[in-house]
């Protein structure tokens, strides 16, 4: 995850002038090749400040390295990525924007407690006193129903719990742009539910921009401004949820209600493409 704090950090939180203003997210013409291959074609977009905007896609359809492209991780091969105007290409724009990634796995220390799992980005950049620091920390685990885990390690936490440690992390650092990878993968339907929820709540609460690639119809339409579906590196459209559900373009249908068929496998229809 990037860093997103000035080098010279101040010693206290009281200090500390922090722009906590959601951010817009531009992307403009941007395609991205690997050697041959052209994993993002032409795609523009733009996240307005303080949405939800969820992108889906087909597995390989081009969406974490889309996200990579905003949190500056992947340099365009043709085109341009803008955060709140300032190229993401460009290292600086991770200083000057304080943007939070919460990762597919969690990405959490086991060797650290939940509670110094949360401290750890504060006390590096030194954003507070130790008082300063537990006010924020606990504000977060509070925020996440956490308070009880703060003591144990996330090994000893199951996979929701270690999600919503992960979201309290990136809370602490007070971004002003929130990006999820697949933040209910592998969730039971319920706990996934419930991260979405929480994901809308952060956001309704400190108007953060929030960029979540999913897989997840229900989070998609249940808390998404607009969808975004990535195919084959094109973005098919960007929608409502309500426009989605009323689609009839058999793509998106197909995409977002996908139906069983044993007369029929699709994965026989995949061997039949390969060897075409
Ligand atoms: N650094 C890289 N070098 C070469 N190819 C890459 C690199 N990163 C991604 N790719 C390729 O780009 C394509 C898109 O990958 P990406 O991870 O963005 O897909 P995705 O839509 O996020 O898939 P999933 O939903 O399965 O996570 C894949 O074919 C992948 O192999």
């Amino acid at each position: 995850m990037p860093n997103t704090k000035p080098d010279a950090a101040p010693t206290s939180a009281s200090q500390t002038k922090r722009d906590e203003s959601p951010v817009a997210v531009r992307i403009e013409g941007l395609s991205k090749s690997f050697g041959a291959h052209e994993v993002l074609r032409n795609v523009s977009l733009e996240v307005a400040p303080g949405e939800i905007f969820v992108l889906m896609g087909p597995s390989g359809s081009g969406k974490s390295v889309l996200l990579k492209h905003i949190v500056g991780l992947e340099a365009p091969s043709a085109g341009r990525v803008t955060v709140d105007g300032l190229d993401a290409a460009d290292p600086a724009t991770r200083h000057a924007v304080h943007m939070a990634l919460v990762f597919q796995a969690g990405a959490l220390f086991n060797s650290l407690s939940v509670y110094d799992n949360l401290a750890l980005y504060l006390r590096e950049h030194r954003l507070g006193t130790e008082t300063q620091i537990r006010e924020k920390v606990r504000h977060a685990l509070k925020i996440l129903s956490l308070e009880n885990a703060e003591r144990k390690s996330p090994a000893e936490l199951s996979g929701g719990m270690r999600k919503r440690v992960a979201i309290a992390r990136a809370l602490v650092m007070e971004p002003q742009l929130m990006l999820y990878d697949e933040p209910t993968s592998e969730l039971d339907p319920i706990m996934s539910a419930t991260i979405s929820e929480i994901i809308a709540t952060l956001k309704t609460q400190t108007r953060v921009t929030t960029i979540v690639v999913s897989h997840d119809r229900d989070l998609a339409l249940g808390i998404a401004d607009r969808v975004g579906i990535l195919m084959q590196g094109e973005l098919l459209t960007i929608a409502t949820p309500a426009e989605l559900r009323r689609s009839t373009d058999p793509r998106i249908s197909d995409f977002l209600n996908p139906q069983i068929n044993l007369s029929s496998p699709r994965f026989k229809q995949l061997e039949t493409a390969k060897t075409s």
